[in-house]
């Protein structure tokens, strides 16, 4: 619609701008009934001009529609329900507009109001037409007069044809003009149903605004909504993208968790694995400290254990730091931060720092108070700046003790522990050295200070010293103990200082000696433990000391020097040691000389003002450290020793008279014993001879029966033929005896032995020895005379000897003399060729049937010794005698053979004695066998069945044969 009316403004304008090509004037007739403005409008805005010239048709002028090029007015006006129904739709386009713009006339306001003012619409409009008219006339008087000429007379027919055509228009205007009522009626209806409809249209739209607004904020709801909405989805896109991101974590998270589950397997294992690593270096560095511990212990080293106390209330109110770094230092190390920022480490075998208490202090001084018990020499002693805590660390205080306590209390613990395996005395001794003098703290009233009694130190025995008239307290348990050692130290030198309110002012030194025995050896020790509290060095310009407490300064200082002096000598290894150059040191020689395990405490103090000080004593410690003095001995008893000593020589003396009284036993016995082999071997021979002999003899009474046989047949012969030679022959006295006499056969070896006990078991008659009877033997062997020159009681036995005593004929030496029996030579000892059956069964023979057999004369005798019959029966009688004289030899070789059974028994019994005892049997004088053992045993009582049976055996005087 705007278009439209915006077009037609333009045409409009076209039209008063361009002129048309030719000027029309129309005149309109006046009078009209009405004029609808809106049709006025439209013809004016269809370019066409309406002349009102008071004509009663009231026609007017229209310009060609087709000049103008707009639609023809005509046509409009014809076509009112078109017009109408455009204008309804403007109005319904815009209805609020319709009734701002065209309001309706107000009632009451009739067709003429309407007239007049359309009246004046068109005056207004004539003016206007009227203002351009002058223009147009003085453009065409101007330029082309003839021209207008023609059109002028083109016009008059224009107007002609215009009048006609008004005349239609009245008529048809007429026409339209009640139309128009009809319109205007049906308009005032449509109006009211306008208004109406407007009214409904308005609440339509109140109703629209409503729902729009409601719409739009709907809308906007909508937008927010779509806004959250889009939120909302991004929201959830990124949660999704989130939840995909989180499902990948948790798929990173479980292969993380596994790999932390391998990890933590991994770790598991490698703890254990660390663990074991960690147990084995511990045994390891266990093992490798006991090592080390035993190396040291070997080389003898002196230990040292360093020890540094805390920083004191004074020092840290003052504000000083620590100078001992015990962070970065390893085990046995201590680090000193110097004053330059250089560090100095330190090694020793025990490092404590100022949190480690008493306990462990204690715990690794502990192993030396067993030594003391097992018999060695043990040295403790603390050394150190004043103030560093020497004596805290030695004695301690109430509720914290020190080595000192602890150490006896220890002692006596495994005392308890050992009752029963070992007897242990404890004494204790309390000294100082004091201004370079040696005072007994136990004397009774010593007090502080007090001047007692000088004591010196003296050498008892090598490498032993001693301090003569030492109050020595024997305590029996703890308590007394501590009760010396306390009454000692209280009756210690002590003084204030600017460096300690409680400085010793003197080296306090408590001496426990420890004597030992073990009851199952009976091995006794004396050992000694020395406990010794040094007093402190001091500078004595820091300490500002002045007086006495200056004097004791200097002695200390000295002493602890001479102390130096002896450390860096057994360090070098210098043979002169200046152990003499002061008291402290002189007392400390056994310690610091070998035979002992010494431990030193190193104190020193954290304060960083104290560094230089600090310094030394480190620097002395390490050198103390570095001191070999040897492995520490054992410490036996000397007074036990000496005791068991002299015992073991009483022992030893003994043993050596026995030794010496046994060697001239054996010797005799070895005699004897040669003598016996000697004997033996006589007796052998003489054995091999008797059976020779008796071989011999059986031959030859062989013979001289045969010979007998013949002379009786020669006998008998020469009877008859004269009986001349009857008294050539002398017949034996053992001849006459009946040979086959069975009970004189089973006699004789009786009687024999009898005759032989009662001859050699007899001590009281005289009797003959071996020798005598083998002299005799031998005698009548190589002087048959001599036969006769035995004694009587000789002859008799020997008589007895040979028959039994049954037939006792007086010997004289014609009658051995015509013996048949030829007497041997001297090779005939050499065996002889005879049947060896023979022999034998001679040699089984008894001895009375020899001497019967001897009453026949030997069958064949060689014909040189069977011609001499005195000289045969000589020899006959000799071989007898000598045959029992071996008889008799055997009787000592059978006791002899006796003798060595005991010896082999003896040894048998594998005891020395026995078998002395046993060989010393066969030398036993026979008189009751009371000599034969050397632990006096008599055979009478102890002796063994074989001692008691060749007791009896025995010849009376063995030494003689
Ligand atoms: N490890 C420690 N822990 C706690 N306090 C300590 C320790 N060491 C020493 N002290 C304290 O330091 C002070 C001095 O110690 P102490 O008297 O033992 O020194 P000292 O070396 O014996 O001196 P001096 O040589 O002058 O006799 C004492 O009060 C003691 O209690």
């Amino acid at each position: 619609m705007e278009d439209e009316g915006s077009g037609d403004r333009r045409r409009a304008a076209e039209a008063l701008v361009s002129p048309p090509p030719r000027a029309k004037t129309v005149t309109i007739p006046v009078a009209r009934d009405f004029i609808i403005p809106h049709a006025a409008d439209q013809c004016r805005c269809s370019g066409f001009e309406v002349a009102e010239e008071g004509s009663p048709t009231g026609s007017s002028a229209l310009g060609p529609a087709s000049a103008g090029g707009g639609v023809p007015c005509e046509g409009a006006l014809q076509d009112t329900p078109d017009y109408i129904r455009r204008s309804a739709a403007r109005h319904r386009v815009a209805p609020l507009e319709l009734f701002s713009s065209a309001s309706p006339p107000p009632a009451g306001l009739g067709a003429a109001d309407a007239v007049a003012s359309s009246a004046k619409c068109h005056a207004t409009e004539g003016e206007a037409v009227g203002g351009r008219q002058p223009q147009e006339t003085r453009v065409d008087k101007s330029d082309c007069w003839g021209i207008s000429e023609q059109q002028y007379g083109v016009l008059l027919r224009e107007e002609e044809e215009c009048r006609k055509l008004l005349d239609d228009l009245m008529a048809e205007n007429e026409l339209k003009t009640r139309e128009c009522r009809e319109a205007q009626e049906s308009l005032r209806d449509l109006r009211m149903e306008l208004m109406r409809k407007s009214m409904h249209v308005g609440s339509l739209a109140s109703a629209v605004e409503g729902q729009v607004k409601e719409k739009s904020r709907l809308c906007q709801l909508l937008k927010a909504l779509g806004e959250k909405f889009m939120v909302l989805k991004s929201e959830h896109q990124n949660l999704r993208q989130e939840s995909l991101e989180y499902r990948k974590c948790v798929l990173d998270a479980s292969q993380m968790s596994a790999t932390i589950q391998r990890y933590v397997n991994q770790y598991v294992s490698l703890e254990c694995e660390f663990k074991d690593l960690k147990e084995k270096f511990n045994e390891e560095a266990k093992e490798r400290k006991d090592l080390y511990n035993k190396l040291i212990e070997l080389k003898g080293n002196i230990r040292v254990f360093c020890r540094c106390r805390p920083l004191n209330a004074d020092e840290i109110a003052e504000g000083a730091s620590s100078a001992i770094d015990f962070d970065l230092a390893k085990d046995g190390e201590l680090i000193v931060r110097g004053h330059v920022s250089s560090k100095k480490t330190y090694k020793f075998d025990s490092v404590f720092s100022p949190e480690e208490g008493q306990e462990s202090v204690f715990e690794k001084t502990m192993p030396y108070a067993i030594s003391v018990l097992d018999g060695f020499n043990v040295c403790i002693f603390a050394y150190g700046q004043t103030g560093t805590g020497k004596t805290f660390t030695m004695e301690g205080i109430e509720g914290a003790r020190g080595v000192n306590y602890r150490t006896l209390e220890e002692l006596f613990r495994i005392i308890k522990e050992r009752e029963g395996t070992f007897l242990y005395e404890i004494t204790v001794s309390v000294l100082e050295v004091y201004n370079e003098q040696i005072h007994d703290l136990l004397m009774t009233g010593s007090q502080p200070g007090a001047t007692t009694k000088r004591l010196e130190v003296r050498q008892v025995a090598e490498g032993v010293h001693h301090v003569p008239g030492l109050v020595e307290a024997r305590v029996t348990n703890m308590n007394e103990a501590w009760e010396v050692l306390q009454t000692g130290s209280k009756a210690r030198v002590v003084g204030s200082t600017n460096a300690n309110e409680h400085s010793s002012r003197s080296h306090c030194i408590h001496c426990v000696i420890v004597k030992g025995e073990n009851l199952m050896n009976g091995e006794c020790t004396k050992s000694k433990l020395w406990l010794i509290d040094l007093a402190g060095s001091e500078r004595v310009a820091k300490t500002d000391a002045q007086g006495e407490r200056l004097k004791e300064a200097q002695n200390i200082n000295k002493s602890l020097s001479a102390l130096g002096d002896v450390i860096s000598a057994l360090a070098t290894k210098t043979s002169h040691i200046p152990f003499r150059n002061s008291k402290l040191t002189h007392l400390l020689q056994d310690s610091l000389s070998g035979d002992s395990k010494t431990l030193m405490f190193v104190q020193i103090s954290p304060n960083e003002n104290d560094v230089g000080e600090t310094l030394c004593s480190l620097n002395f410690a390490s050198r103390v450290r570095g001191i070999e003095l040897g492995q520490a001995k054992k410490q036996v008893d000397i007074g036990e020793l000496s005791r068991y000593k002299l015992m073991v020589g009483r022992a030893k003396q003994d043993s050596k008279n026995k030794d010496a009284q046994i060697k001239s036993m054996e010797e005799r016995i070895q005699i004897l014993e040669a003598k016996n082999k000697t004997k033996d071997l006589l007796t052998m021979n003489l054995q091999e001879k008797i059976k020779e002999l008796e071989s011999q003899l059986l031959v030859e009474r062989k013979i001289a029966r045969q010979h007998v046989d013949n002379k009786i047949a020669q006998d008998h012969l020469q009877k008859q033929h004269g009986m001349k030679e009857e008294n050539s022959y002398s017949r034996s006295p053992m001849a006459e005896r009946n040979l086959n006499s069975t009970a004189e056969k089973a006699a004789a070896p009786k009687d024999l032995g009898g005759i032989s006990k009662q001859m050699f078991s007899d001590s009281n008659t005289d009797t003959y020895s071996f020798k005598q009877l083998m002299s005799l033997g031998d005698e009548k062997e190589n002087d048959p005379e001599a036969a006769v020159q035995l004694p009587p009681t000789t002859k008799a036995r020997r008589v007895s000897l040979c028959n039994g005593g049954a037939h006792q004929r007086p010997l004289n030496p014609a009658s051995r003399r015509t013996s048949l029996i030829p007497l041997p030579r001297r090779n005939s000892l050499l065996p002889m060729p005879v049947a060896k059956p023979a022999a034998a069964a001679a040699a089984v023979l008894p001895l009375d049937k020899i001497t019967e057999n001897l009453s026949s004369p030997p069958l064949c005798s060689p014909p040189a010794v069977s011609n001499d019959k005195g000289s045969r029966s000589r020899r006959i009688n000799s071989i007898l005698r000598r045959s029992l004289q071996k008889k008799v030899v055997i009787r000592p070789s059978l006791a002899a053979q006796a003798g060595k059974k005991a010896a082999g028994a003896a040894a048998a019994r594998g005891t020395d004695s026995a078998r002395r005892a046993a060989r010393r049997v066969p030398v036993s004088d026979g008189a009751g066998g009371q000599r034969y053992s050397r632990t006096g045993t008599r055979s009478g009582g102890g002796a063994t069945s074989d001692q008691n049976i060749a007791a009896p055996l025995l010849l009376k005087k063995p030494v003689e044969i």
